[in-house]
């Protein structure tokens, strides 16, 4: 760690630092958290893997599950560092073979999420990885994925949850045995 994300104070400075908000993106109303600063840089984003390899870890997790698309960026890294598998969530119609899919509500929209089938052994503990938590349909569908997959959700790490769509709260039972963990809260 460097100097300044030597603290969880410093890394959370750090991190929200790297994060712009764009008013009126994608739909007048929403305030986009845009997290390619953080991205782009290679001290932040190196201490944010860091922060979440350290969640993997301590939870015993033996693959990492991204969401598409930013889920992805976030997540791949951490399982590599971890040394574990990372397995793919993706939107409808992008995976080969025999899938799960479920569908979901957004903040701005709705969509289908898919995981292949045979991804998990039965049982297997599984850190869900994504960036931002917002009204908490896209994590709730996907933990219930996970499941119907035959995997234990242990974790729901996120870098960003946006406290004031109450999605902590809607996620509800979806949360048994998972642990949820987000570095920064607004
Ligand atoms: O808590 P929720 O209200 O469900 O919203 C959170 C989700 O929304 C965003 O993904 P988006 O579907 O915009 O896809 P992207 O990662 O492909 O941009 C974000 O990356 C989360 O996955
Ligand atoms: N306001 C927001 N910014 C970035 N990603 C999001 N996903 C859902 N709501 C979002």
């Amino acid at each position: 760690m460097t100097e300044t994300t030597g603290t969880e104070a410093g890394l959370r400075e750090l991190l929200a630092s790297r994060i712009r908000d764009v008013p009126d993106y994608p739909q007048p109303g929403v305030v986009f958290k845009d997290i390619t600063p953080l991205l782009a840089d290679p001290a932040a984003f190196s201490a944010l893997t860091d922060a979440l390899v350290e969640r993997c870890t301590a939870l015993g997790a033996s693959k990492v599950a991204g969401l598409e698309a930013r889920g992805f960026i976030l997540a791949a890294p951490v399982a590599v560092r971890a040394g574990v598998g990372f397995v793919p969530i993706r939107k409808a119609g992008k995976l080969p073979g025999e899938v799960f899919a479920q569908s979901y509500e957004l903040e701005y929209g709705s969509a289908v999420m898919e995981v292949q089938q045979g991804a998990f052994e039965p049982g297997e503990r599984v850190l869900l990885v994504d960036d931002v938590l917002a009204t908490g349909g896209t994590a709730g569908a996907a933990l219930e994925l996970l499941r119907r997959a035959g995997a234990v959700p242990v974790g729901l790490s996120v870098l960003l949850e946006l406290g004031f769509l109450g999605g902590r709260e809607r996620l509800g039972g979806h949360l048994d045995g998972v642990e949820l963990d987000a570095l920064l809260t607004t």
